[in-house]
């Protein structure tokens, strides 16, 4: 058993929020790690750290910092990081725990926030991020504030998701809702209802904590999945300038391994998109998606490689025991 203290920085994107911990540090037990400082209500804040961190500077530092997500307790994951700064560009090998101890392959705000963490350990504006679902290239803003990740092309058919079907499941009843199946990396579920978060009977009046579970678990996805209600606000196309308009998209998600709904989910916005793409329901291949926690830009060209653009914040660092025990 480890008792050493670890370096730990917070994160956020859109609300999206991860301690990240460098893999050298020697965390033995990462799901444990994951459980106890991810724990909403006993997990890591920003005063119960040690800290802060040598040339990371002082506890809520995160100046830049906007969306009211700062300062909860707990995190959406851990992201476990190996940086190769002898690669050009440097290369991150990114790992995310979930809080009940899982692993995904793939997180598409996770990806976002190690971009930032290393341009904040390098300057660097290039990365490429080694996830379990491929590698993918991360481009963050001039000023550092905005990250666009390279999220692969998203697919329907069974075996990627995967689904238990022969054919690819698209608008089909799940146990209560009209669900056509995705992977961005990760499987989703994406269900479009007929209104947005400002109808009183639309995406806001469900409970989505009720609905989402049996879904999640449906025998149809072998490995569960991460459940999307969305509502197309606008949809978007040509423009007045002639050029296209992003379509516009309420979103909410359930997450896997969270177990609960986020304030935000790139691959979760990513999937959206390219369900409203394959549905007809936008009108060109982009679109700004509105999760709880901020706004999220997509674009879904058909038969190329999706991106994802959007803020991240940086909160605070500290150190934490390695053995939470
Ligand atoms: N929040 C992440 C998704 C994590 C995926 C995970 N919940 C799973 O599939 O188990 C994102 O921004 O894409």
């Amino acid at each position: 058993m480890s008792t050493h203290a670890v370096p730990v920085e917070k994160y956020h994107g859109t609300g999206n929020d991860f301690l990240v911990v460098d893999a050298g540090e020697g965390v033995g037990d990462r799901s444990a790690f994951a459980r106890a400082y991810c724990d909403r209500e006993t997990g890591v804040a920003a005063d119960t750290v040690d800290g802060p961190i040598d040339g990371a500077g002082e506890h809520g530092d995160a100046t830049d910092d906007a969306a009211d997500s700062a300062g909860r307790r707990g995190a959406d994951g851990v992201l476990f990081l190996e940086i190769g700064e002898r690669y050009r560009p440097t290369r991150v090998v990114m790992t995310l725990v979930q809080p009940d101890g899982s692993t995904a392959a793939m997180c598409g705000n996770g990806a976002r926030v190690v971009a930032r963490w290393a341009h904040d350990r390098t300057g660097d504006h290039e990365f490429m991020i080694d996830t379990q679902a491929g590698t993918r290239r991360a481009i963050v803003s001039p000023d550092g504030t905005e990250v666009t990740i390279e999220m692969g092309v998203p697919r329907f058919d069974p075996t990627s998701v995967p689904v238990d079907r022969d054919e690819p499941l698209v608008e089909e009843a799940i146990e209560g809702l009209t669900v056509t199946a995705v992977d961005t990396g990760v499987p989703h579920a994406v269900s479009f209802l007929d209104g947005g978060r400002d109808d009183p009977d639309g995406i806001d009046a469900v409970d989505l904590d009720a609905v989402a579970p049996p879904v999640r678990h449906a025998d149809v996805f072998p490995q569960g999945a991460n459940v999307n209600l969305a509502a197309v606000v606008d949809a978007g196309g040509e423009g007045e300038d002639g050029r296209d308009d992003p379509a516009v998209i309420d979103q909410r998600t359930f997450e896997r391994g969270v177990e609960g709904e986020t304030r935000s989910c790139g691959t979760g916005a990513v999937a959206i998109a390219a369900v409203a793409r394959r549905l007809g329901l936008i009108d060109g291949d982009t679109a700004v998606t509105r999760p709880p926690g901020g706004e999220l830009r997509i674009t879904v060209p058909d038969d190329d490689h999706a991106t994802l653009t959007g803020p991240v914040a940086r909160e605070f660092s500290g150190r934490v025991a390695a053995d939470p025990r």
